[in-house]
């Protein structure tokens, strides 16, 4: 449904995005994350037609983008990571303009308009001018603005950036129920974390490049099934490496201070028998903490063997 063939962006002599390539299935959701300016928006901005790729291919609901855009933009709903709003337009007025502008029926529009109000939760803000909005309801009301014409395609650019904790959850909500659409959907964000809540698979772009892409699915079982450990005492590296060597259920050691930080894949029983063991190697133990999983470095490790670059 997206296809990128090494796709290249250049602006003058800087690659912003170096040849990607990359491809999001039909009806599933694809989530690029990257720090700024790791070329995520760049990317984007290309699948939605808004700026000209320097080299490369991409095709978007089967149609390649520099031949085509018009095709595309009709499959295509973006969302970009900063908009600007129509001041004098109440949230419904809004919504009726992009209809308008997408040539869908009245009826439909009006029927469609009301849904959607309602289906991000802006049903009683209505007729509240745009600018009046939160920032959180502006950006509900933009994700209800990308359904409009009901396109195959949604491109949302960083859609949480900006937004207090609790519009946070709320959009956090309308993202699970996009997810149900059962829409192609391309999705960027800082935060993996965030993405690895509504997102199939998960591509990290650094410097242009898209170095890493691994299921959600793969993540999830690994990180389930590994536990993190923090567990500090008064033994000295040689003699925590003794200890922990015997336990089979030990993936990785890593030494800090004043103890080690252990990967472990054995049940909350097991782990409690690790403790035992070190108990009666006459260690004294500190402190014996989980500690919640780093996504970012399990992603990296379990994609190690998958960079591109
Ligand atoms: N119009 C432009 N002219 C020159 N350089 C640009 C332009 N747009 C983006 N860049 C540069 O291209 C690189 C990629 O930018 P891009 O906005 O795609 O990154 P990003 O991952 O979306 O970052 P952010 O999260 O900050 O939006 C950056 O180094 C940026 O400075």
């Amino acid at each position: 449904m997206i296809e990128c063939q090494n796709l290249c962006k250049k602006y003058g002599r800087f690659p912003a995005v170096h040849n990607l390539n990359l491809t999001v299935r039909q009806g599933t959701v694809f989530g690029l994350v990257g720090e700024n300016g790791a070329g995520k928006t760049t990317t984007l901005s290309m699948l939605a037609t808004l700026t000209p790729p320097t080299s490369g291919k991409a095709y978007v609901n089967g149609f390649e983008i520099s031949r085509h855009p018009q095709e595309v933009r009709r499959s295509v709903s973006y969302m970009p990571d900063s908009f600007g709003v129509y001041d004098d337009l109440s949230a419904k007025e809004y919504l009726e303009f992009y209809a308008d502008c997408y040539g869908v029926p009245p009826a439909v529009a009006r029927q469609r308009v009301g849904a959607l109000l309602a289906w991000v939760n802006l049903e009683k803000h209505r007729d509240v001018y745009v600018n009046a909005l939160s920032r959180g309801m502006q950006q509900r009301l933009e994700i209800a603005r990308c359904l409009m014409h009901d396109p195959h395609v949604l491109i949302l650019d960083e859609p949480s950036s900006g937004l207090d904790p609790r519009s946070r959850l709320e959009m956090r909500e309308v993202l699970h129920q996009l997810r149900q659409l059962g829409k192609t959907i391309l999705i960027s964000s800082h935060i993996l974390y965030e993405l690895s809540e509504i997102a199939d698979e998960i591509g990290i772009m650094r410097g242009g490049d898209l170095a890493a892409v691994a299921a959600v699915n793969a993540l999830l079982e690994h990180s389930n099934a590994h536990r993190h450990l923090l567990i500090t005492g008064n033994a000295a590296p040689d003699e925590w490496e003794r200890v922990l060597r015997n336990d089979a259920r030990v993936v990785d050691v890593h030494f800090v201070q004043g103890g080690v930080e252990v990967m472990y894949g054995g049940t909350l029983e097991q782990q409690a028998e690790l403790m035992r063991t070190i108990l009666d190697a006459g260690i004294v133990i500190y402190q014996f903490a989980e500690r919640p999983t780093d996504i970012e470095a399990l992603f990296l490790r379990l994609t190690d063997r998958t960079v591109t670059r």
